[in-house]
């Protein structure tokens, strides 16, 4: 079907559906057969077979290996400024590499004058650029030597619309060529044929890379920035353990706990003395606290009346702002920052000593807790990871703090911010789509079960949808491949998703893509609709999914639930919403609401 926007049941990303002008029917069909093959392979154990999906046919399944027949090995990746068609090698290069300023500086290395004239007219470029509005203008210009990075340092503080425009406008992919010998060079898509490519059915040839590594060097060995034989041990590890019934109810338990002994009196206390409070904030503190118990068994007991400095989110916060900079600078350049401590790697080395001062402190205490015979039965990560057996997991460390630090500083940080963008975004729409909200209400009081709140689940999975948490994916080809969108990629060269435009992109989500609506995530029947990864990507897909999507539903669940039913909350009047460019989608100025109980 081809139309779309009317009403949501319509839209289905099955083989009947015909997206707009930018997906062909070669492109639907694949589509059609990954989403097939998707919802099996969403049955395939955690860690399943990379570069094979299983297919249904009829009554049966089958194992099919998923291979691109684009045989164009002498495409290019586009610039920016042309179609995103294949195209041959003779685009952007060496002609216009040529730099304008060569023979001014070849002549001139003697001449103050030329000199004067070449630093002023970089400084002209750079003022030019920098003073323009940041609106607008997906299409970034090349410049000889700087490439694309004066646009971009535009681009940089809206980064996550501009990559809607700039990938909408260029049928989902968009090369961005940084400055030259800067090493910036970066693929983003949104493209689902090219999700699903490099996730699932090539994963083999998709690390992270060496190249994400240094820029993620604050989570050292932790699962999120390794690769190969040390993160499937990790992986394997983690499942272990995030599948352990008594880890489970550990965070069951402390959610419950914490919501009823810190967030209902601060919310109490916020409506009895009309406080203005920042919900963003209070979902991090609460975030932090429960996180904090089910990987540390400490609870820093951030969230209460008092409100007292979170150093420790502080640092986080900061830290995932400067990695999202480092992205776009050369190496060698925000090495030398850090070195200095100036702009965002100043605040980076401080988040760098927060994290480990923490740490030490942690890990000391609770080996001596161990050695002293305490915590047999703790099920928290850092004891698990402290005794975890290294005979069937070669690679990991028990015993080397700094590895423990890394290890459990990603499961921290994937616990806390995660969670807390989520619920801050869905609370702002709700604010914003109050039949919506009336709905959610009207069904937390009919149903008893949180697993049958449908409507609920399907608001949340609409919220992470246009406002996905981690709204990149970092990787880099092995070996040099072909997208199924035509694009040329080199051997570490370095590719962005950005999972934040996916679920804005009309030809995947249908021309109503920009609207709130839960019902498109229910079917006919009532239950919940299936959508595929590739094209709802909030959790991630293939075999590096998301450990703790299970545990992150059922704690947004259960405070929404508590929330919802309890208070009215509104947003303060003028108070200005919009993403922090980072990482993490985060609010920049919070979410400042006025909070009332509940008639
Ligand atoms: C709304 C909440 C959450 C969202 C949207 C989310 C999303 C994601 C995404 C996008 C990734 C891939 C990151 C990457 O490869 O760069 C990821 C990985 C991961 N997440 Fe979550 N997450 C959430 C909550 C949680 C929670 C609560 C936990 C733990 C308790 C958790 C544990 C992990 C772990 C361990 C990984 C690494 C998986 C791997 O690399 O194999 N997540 N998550």
């Amino acid at each position: 079907m081809g139309s779309r926007g009317e009403s949501d049941e319509q839209f289905t990303f099955d083989s009947e559906y015909t997206p707009p002008n930018t997906v062909d029917f070669e492109t639907q069909q694949v589509l059609a057969r990954l989403a097939a093959a998707e919802e099996v392979a969403d049955q395939i154990p955690e860690g399943g077979e990379s570069g094979v999906v299983r297919e249904k046919q009829g009554s049966k399944r089958k194992l099919i290996i998923l291979t691109d027949d684009t045989d164009d090995s002498d495409v290019e990746i586009t610039p920016a400024t042309q179609t995103t068609k294949p195209r041959r090698k003779t685009s952007y290069g060496t002609a216009s590499r040529k730099p304008m300023f060569q023979s001014t500086l070849d002549d001139g290395i003697g001449s103050s004058r030329q000199a004067f004239i070449f630093v002023s007219f970089i400084f002209f470029l750079v003022y030019v650029f920098l003073h323009r509005k940041p609106q607008g203008g997906p299409l970034l210009k090349n410049w000889p030597f700087l490439g694309m990075l004066p646009g971009m340092l535009v681009q940089l503080p809206r980064i996550h619309d501009w990559t809607v425009e700039a990938l909408e406008a260029n049928d989902l992919t968009f090369a961005f060529k940084g400055a030259w010998l800067s090493g910036t060079d970066l693929l983003f898509t949104a493209d689902p044929r090219n999700i699903h490519h490099i996730l699932s059915s090539n994963f083999g040839n998709y690390p992270k890379g060496p190249e994400f590594k240094k820029i993620f060097d604050i989570l050292g060995d932790g699962i999120i920035a390794v690769d190969l034989e040390l993160w499937e041990d990790l992986r394997k590890s983690s499942l272990d353990l995030f599948h352990h019934q008594d880890f489970q109810k550990l965070s069951e338990t402390s959610n419950a706990s914490k919501l009823k002994e810190n967030l209902v009196p601060f919310l109490d206390n916020a409506a009895d003395n009309d406080i203005i409070i920042d919900l963003q904030d209070v979902f991090k503190r609460f975030m932090f606290d429960t996180a904090s118990v089910l990987m540390t068994g400490y609870d820093p007991m951030s969230l209460s009346i008092k409100m007292t400095e979170v150093e420790f989110g502080e640092a986080t916060d900061l830290g995932e702002e400067a990695i999202l900079y480092r992205h776009f600078k050369p190496v060698i350049l925000w090495k030398l920052q850090n070195w200095f401590g100036i702009g965002h790697e100043k605040e980076m080395r401080s988040a760098s000593v927060t994290f480990d001062r923490m740490f030490e402190k942690i890990i000391s205490s609770r080996r001596e807790e161990i050695r002293r015979g305490g915590r047999e039965t703790s099920m928290d990560a850092l004891t698990c990871y402290m005794k975890v057996d290294t005979t069937k997991y070669k690679l990991l460390k028990p015993r080397d703090d700094k590895f423990i630090r890394d290890v459990i500083l990603s499961l921290l940080i994937a616990g806390r911010d995660t969670t807390s963008s989520a619920l801050t975004w869905f609370f702002w729409l709700l604010s914003m789509h109050p039949r919506v909200m009336a709905k959610i209400r009207h069904e937390i009081n009919t149903k008893t079960e949180t697993e049958k709140l449908v409507y609920l689940h399907a608001a949340l999975s609409e919220s992470m949808r246009l406002y996905p948490p981690v709204p990149f994916n970092h990787k880099s080809p092995a070996k040099p491949d072909v997208l199924p969108s035509g694009h040329r990629v080199e051997a570490d060269s370095k590719i962005l998703i950005s999972i934040y435009a996916l679920g804005r992109m009309r030809s995947v989500w249908g021309e109503n893509a920009a609207e709130f609506k839960p019902e498109r995530w229910i079917s006919d029947s009532g239950d919940l609709r299936h959508e595929p990864s590739y094209k709802f990507m909030a959790f991630n897909a293939g075999p590096r999914t998301c450990l703790g999507k299970q545990l992150a539903f059922m704690q947004m669940k259960m405070v929404a639930v508590e929330i919802i039913r309890n208070y009215d909350f509104k947003v303060v009047e003028g108070h200005k919403i919009e993403p922090v460019p980072s990482v993490i989608l985060r609010m920049k100025h919070g979410l400042k609401v006025a909070v009332t109980k509940a008639i």
